[in-house]
């Protein structure tokens, strides 16, 4: 996969920032800079360099032989991620050869209203500092309060040029970055929002100043990998802050080390999650389409243009890789090259440190790097995966928004299915049942252990934001309320919560579904016609029944075949779901 052993190109930083944006086909990226010969990783953050203008930086540093020659590792260490091309192309307006702003002024500039409503007067509320970090939307200052509740106090100031909005939708995804923020502000892993302000050329998004730089640079200075413990750590962070924002229907769609700080230098210090730049509102039962992201941490299925929440998990997965053992799991020295891998091939979990790694840690890297989401845990889940699972004080599991999905699906389900369901419900590990058994309790059951269907509004209103109005997930809970259905138990809450392609994701899905094979054939299975079997699937009668059932029921007595209960399982959670 995309190893690169060719000739190095001799290029400066700014040479090399341009290389990919050129309108080739094969986008080349930046190289990873010069390695020292005795460690593999270079300074941090090099990305800031190129923009700050200090004289140390004012030489460009050479890139004097092929540096991957000097990773033991199949792929480099991380550095600074750039955005997808497409998304910068769609964002700033197409992207010209060499180019990677469009000029102030252009064409697709006439007419786009620039006002935001946000405050003025941003000078008399506060004094800017120095710069502290740049992106390609805007850069980071340091600033101090002059009036109000922050007089005296330091804040960071993001300043994003209204010159840089030159297409109408850089100018929503401000709005959009600004309207999120102000909504999931108070979260602890989330940066704290203070205000936004406008003039005729900026847009001001004051906030919480976090000192502690970025993950990227932490993880950089540590030599590039983490001990599993301290990963543990900043996972829990990472997921607290993702499971909060899923469960208000955003989606961050930029997640990478980067767009983590921590508040202070102390090494218990708090990480916070900054950068809603890209982030949007996903309703339940939608999917997004638009390429958006960081080539190395993109998903597979933003790709291909359907995805939702589950592509912030991958993300994170591509981040616990790194965390992990220091390089990055889907590398290529091209754009289409990084794609290529992210879609078919897999990451090495061969190469040290690896091998001396816990079964639970590359388990959880595992199932979060998932081709197919459905298979991918969600951020409760991962939350709740023993890899992390009682390591500190610090996990809030909050509701998992895959539950009502799920349960509408078997709610619409056949008897049958529903029988089935339960079976395999009764062959759930301990693990997975007390994931359950912390959803369950956030829906408050009942003193006789038994919930409703409007309990499911109730737990998504404990937490609910601004937000959950705007991603239409309280609208989602609503129609729950109107749903004619009995009360459910925790064993039926279990067969219902089933995802049965994230167990069929798991290296014992097999022995699960064998043994609920047997149950199901002790209480439920029964002789069954064809015809009856197509329409407890919901088959329409232009489905050639007699040949797609045939396997589907033993010949021997009529009732469930193996491959015919498999199936059922699955047509619930596929097919059904898709509707719900
Ligand atoms: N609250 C903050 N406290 C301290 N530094 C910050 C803060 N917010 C941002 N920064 C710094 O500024 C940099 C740029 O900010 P941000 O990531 O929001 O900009 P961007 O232009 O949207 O970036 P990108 O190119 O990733 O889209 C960050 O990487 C970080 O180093
Ligand atoms: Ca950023
Ligand atoms: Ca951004």
């Amino acid at each position: 996969m995309g190893l690169c052993h060719g000739k190095p190109i001799e290029t400066s930083p700014t040479q090399r920032e341009n290389q990919s944006f050129q309108n080739d086909k094969e986008v080349v990226l930046p190289l990873p800079p010069r390695s020292s010969s005795k460690f593999p990783f270079y300074s941090p953050s090099p990305l800031h360099k190129f923009f700050k203008n200090s004289p140390s930086n004012s030489t460009p540093s050479s890139v004097s032989s092929t540096p991957l020659r000097l990773f033991k590792r199949p792929f480099p260490p991380p550095s600074p991620a750039k955005h997808i091309r497409a998304l910068l192309a769609r964002r700033h307006g197409s992207v010209k050869p060499n180019e990677a702003t469009i000029p102030e002024g252009s064409e697709c500039e006439v007419g786009l209203d620039k006002s935001f409503g946000f405050s003025k007067q941003f000078e008399v509320h506060y004094e800017l500092g120095e710069e502290i970090g740049r992106g390609h939307f805007g850069y980071t200052c340091s600033a101090k309060g002059k009036k109000g509740s922050l007089k005296g106090q330091e804040v960071a100031v993001k300043v994003i040029p209204k010159s840089k909005m030159t297409t109408a939708i850089a100018i929503e995804d401000v709005r959009r970055e600004v309207k999120i923020l102000r909504a999931l502000t108070g979260h602890k892993n989330l940066v704290q929002f203070y205000e936004a302000y406008e003039d005729d050329n900026n847009v001001h998004i004051v906030m919480e100043l976090c000192k502690g730089g970025e993950l990227l640079d932490k993880i950089l200075s540590r030599g590039g990998k983490y001990p599993e413990e301290d990963a543990k750590d900043v996972m829990i962070q990472i997921l607290n802050a993702v499971a909060f924002c899923h469960l208000q229907g955003v989606v961050h769609r930029d997640l990478k080390p980067e767009n983590f700080l921590f508040t202070s230098k102390d090494e218990n210090s708090t990480l916070k999650a900054i950068d809603f730049g890209l982030s949007d509102y996903v309703k339940p039962d939608e999917r997004l389409n638009d390429i958006v992201g960081s080539a190395y941490y993109v998903a597979p299925e933003v790709l291909h243009r359907s995805y939702g929440t589950e592509a912030d998990m991958w993300s994170i997965g591509v981040i616990a890789y790194i965390l992990l053992c220091g390089s990055r799991p889907f590398w290529a020295r091209t754009e289409s090259g990084i794609f290529r891998a992210v879609l078919k091939t897999d990451p090495s979990f061969d190469e040290g440190p690896w091998p001396s790694l816990s079964a639970n840690a590359i388990d959880f890297v595992k199932r979060l790097l998932n081709k197919d989401y459905r298979k991918r845990l969600t951020a409760a889940q991962a939350l709740s995966h023993p890899w992390l699972a009682n390591h500190s004080d610090d996990i809030r599991i909050p509701f998992d928004m895959i539950i009502p999905k799920l349960i509408k699906a078997y709610i619409c389900s056949s008897p049958l299915c529903k029988t089935a369901l339960g079976a395999l419900a009764k062959t759930l590990t301990l693990v997975q049942l007390a994931y359950l058994k912390e959803q369950f309790t956030l829906l408050g059951p009942n003193k006789s252990g038994l919930i409703s269907m409007q309990n499911f509004k109730m737990a998504v209103l404990k937490s609910a934001t601004d937000a959950s109005k705007e991603s239409r997930v309280l609208d989602y809970v609503n129609t729950f309320s109107s749903i004619q259905y009995q009360k459910l138990d925790f064993e039926e809450f279990c067969a219902a919560s089933i995802s049965v392609h994230q167990l069929e994701g798991m290296e014992s899905w097999e022995q699960h579904a064998r043994t609920a094979y047997e149950l199901f054939e002790k209480d439920g299975n029964r002789p069954i016609m064809v015809e009856e079997l197509a329409s407890e699937l919901g088959l329409s009668p232009s489905v050639p029944v007699h040949v797609v059932l045939q396997d589907w029921i033993r010949h021997s007595d009529g009732k469930l075949s193996f491959l015919g209960f498999v199936r059922l399982l699955h047509g619930v959670s596929s097919r059904t779901l898709q509707k719900a």
